[in-house]
C-alpha cells in the first residue's frame, strides 16, 4: 500500500513543526525519515499513520485521500492495515503479554483468543518465549520494546510505522531489528521508519531528509 504525504504542514503551539513535506512510501520498500533531532520526523510519521491531523496538504493511502478521515475510518485503517512501533511502545501495562500482542481476549473472562501457535512463535522470536501470561507491567523497558515488535510481527499489517526502533539497542539486537523490518519490506509491505541510525538508514530503499523538504534517493 502506497502511503504519501503531499506538501504537509503542521503547527504546534503556534510554531511550524512541518513545512511543506512531501514523501512517498512505496510497498516493498523501507523508507527512512531522517534529519536532526527536532526536525519533525516523529510528527510526520504520526501524520502518515493518521495519528495526528495536518494543517495543510494531504495524506494519501493507496491512492485515496484520507486527510479528512473521521474517527471511524481512521480506526478501520489502523485495524485493517497498520502496525505501529512507536517510542512509547503503546503497551497496555495492566494487560497480559499475550493480549498486548494479539489485542484479542475471549468474550468471557480474560482468555486470549487468536492464533496461539503463531503467538508462541512470535514471542520466541522476540525473546519473550513462555511469558504470555505475565502482566506487561512486569517487563523491563527493553522487553516492552520487544513486545511492541512482537505485536507488529504478529499482525502482518500492510503498513508498518516505526519510530526509532534501534535507539536503545546493542549492536547485535540492532542488526536483528533492522533485518526484521527489512524482511517486512521484502514481503511486500510498506515500512516507514523515523531514525538517526546510520545502519538502519543504509538498509532503507529510500530516504527523505525532513526539515529540508528535499527528497534524496538512496
Ligand atoms: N505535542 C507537542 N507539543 C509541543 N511541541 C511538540 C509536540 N510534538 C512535537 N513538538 C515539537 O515539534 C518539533 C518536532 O518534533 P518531532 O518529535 O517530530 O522531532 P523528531 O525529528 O522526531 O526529533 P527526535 O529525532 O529528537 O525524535 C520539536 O521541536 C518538538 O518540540
Amino acid at each position: 500500500m502506497l502511503v504519501e504525504a503531499e506538501d504537509v504542514s503542521v503547527s504546534i503551539g503556534g510554531r511550524a513543526v512541518l513545512d511543506g513535506e512531501t514523501v512517498r512510501c512505496a510497498p516493498g520498500t523501507m523508507t527512512a525519515l531522517v534529519g536532526p533531532s527536532g526536525s519533525g520526523k516523529t510528527t510526520l510519521l504520526h501524520c502518515l499513520g493518521l495519528l495526528l491531523p495536518v494543517d495543510r496538504g494531504r495524506i494519501v493511502v493507496g491512492g485515496d485521500d484520507v486527510t479528512g478521515y473521521g474517527a471511524g475510518a481512521r480506526r478501520r485503517f489502523w485495524r485493517d492495515h497498520a502496525a505501529f512501533v512507536l517510542q512509547d511502545y503503546g503497551i497496555m501495562d495492566e494487560e497480559s503479554v499475550a493480549f498486548n500482542v494479539t489485542m484479542r481476549s475471549g468474550l468471557f473472562g480474560r482468555r486470549v483468543t487468536g492464533d496461539l501457535e503463531r503467538l508462541a512463535a512470535v514471542l520466541e522470536q522476540t525473546g519473550l518465549g513462555g511469558r504470555q501470561e505475565e502482566a506487561a507491567s512486569h517487563l523491563s523497558g527493553g522487553e516492552k520494546q520487544r513486545l511492541a515488535l512482537a505485536r507488529a510481527i504478529y499482525k502482518q499489517a500492510g503498513v508498518v510505522f516505526v519510530d526509532e526502533p534501534t535507539a536503545s539497542l546493542d549492536a547485535v539486537n540492532r542488526r536483528k531489528v533492522i533485518d526484521l523490518f527489512a524482511g517486512f519490506a521484502a514481503d511486500g509491505r510498506t515500512v516507514i521508519v523515523s531514525t538517526h541510525d546510520a545502519e538502519m538508514i543504509e538498509a532503507c530503499g529510500s530516504r527523505y531528509e525532513i526539515g529540508s523538504a528535499r527528497a534524496v534517493a538512496a
